[in-house]
């Protein structure tokens, strides 16, 4: 489901942090990358479209509003998985990924049960399945929350640095993965990240704020520019797109204070 942002302004507290986003647009079968620096909005943004932050402007998702549906409506059509995936839950791995699995959907139990195998396989999580949730490390515990998101089958998945704590292997495991989630299955994927040669490897189309406005929205080919950089990073930065080879972003300085 094709999703749609216009005329979205967001504040907090009396801070105004987003102002004004409009014409944004993220497919069904494409990720998303919400990219910008510290404090540009991003995880806010994620935010309003889930519900959890108010917000005025249309969200559209298929063409309906999202944002006049009341929040239960919503969650059936959207998962928001936020930056912080910490938990006290007294649970295991297999557990805590049934139980995201049938708070949301009512089928037979067997249903359930293969589509959290299925969940923790693609995830590579099998072998930590008994294990408690208090007891993983930060990346395992990423990873889990990855599952309990995927688990749902959200027609919009939306997840706030999914990879921040991931070990070079699983940051391209679960990418990989989510692209290919996202094209089988026709979800809409949006992922806020820092890593932009993440972002230009795995995202087909990037949004850029920077204090709470929109900067630009394309492919990352329109969108990582030397000059695109500089303007929304205070970086230097050499970009190459090798014909037979991942993009490659490499920040080289950096320049006046960036603020925020
Ligand atoms: N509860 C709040 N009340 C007031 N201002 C807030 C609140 N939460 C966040 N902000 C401010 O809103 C702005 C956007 O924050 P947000 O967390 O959306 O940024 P972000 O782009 O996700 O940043 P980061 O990359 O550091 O995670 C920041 O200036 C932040 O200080």
């Amino acid at each position: 489901m094709s999703l749609q942002i216009e005329r979205l302004d967001c504040s907090l507290g009396q801070h105004r942090v987003l102002h004004d986003l409009s014409g944004l647009t993220a497919r069904p079968g494409e990720i998303t990358a919400l990219i910008g620096p510290n404090g540009a909005g991003k995880s806010t943004l994620l935010k309003a479209i889930a519900g959890i932050e108010s917000a005025s402007g249309h969200i559209l998702l298929a063409g309906e509003r999202l944002d006049s549906l009341p929040l239960e409506q919503r969650s059936q059509r959207l998962y928001y998985l936020p930056q912080d995936t910490s938990t006290q839950a007294a649970l295991s791995v297999f557990e805590a990924v049934l139980l995201a699995r049938r708070t949301q959907v009512a089928e037979p139990a067997a249903t359930a049960l293969s589509a959290v195998e299925r969940a923790l396989k693609s995830l590579e999580l099998e072998p930590l399945a008994e294990r408690e949730l208090v007891a993983l490390s930060g990346g395992q515990r990423q990873r889990v929350a990855i599952a309990q998101a995927i688990v749902r089958r959200p027609a919009l998945l939306m997840l706030d640095e999914p990879t921040s704590a991931l070990d070079l292997h699983h940051q391209l495991q679960v990418l990989d993965y989510l692209q290919r989630l996202a094209r089988r299955e026709a979800m809409t994927v949006i992922l806020a990240i820092h890593d932009l040669n993440l972002a230009a490897r795995f995202a087909d189309h990037l949004w850029v704020i920077k204090a709470g406005r929109q900067v630009d929205s394309g492919t990352p080919r329109e969108v990582l520019t030397p000059a695109r950089l500089r303007e929304v990073y205070a970086i230097d930065a050499h970009v190459d797109w090798p014909p037979d080879a991942p993009p490659r972003i490499t920040p080289l300085s950096a320049l006046r204070s960036l603020g925020g």
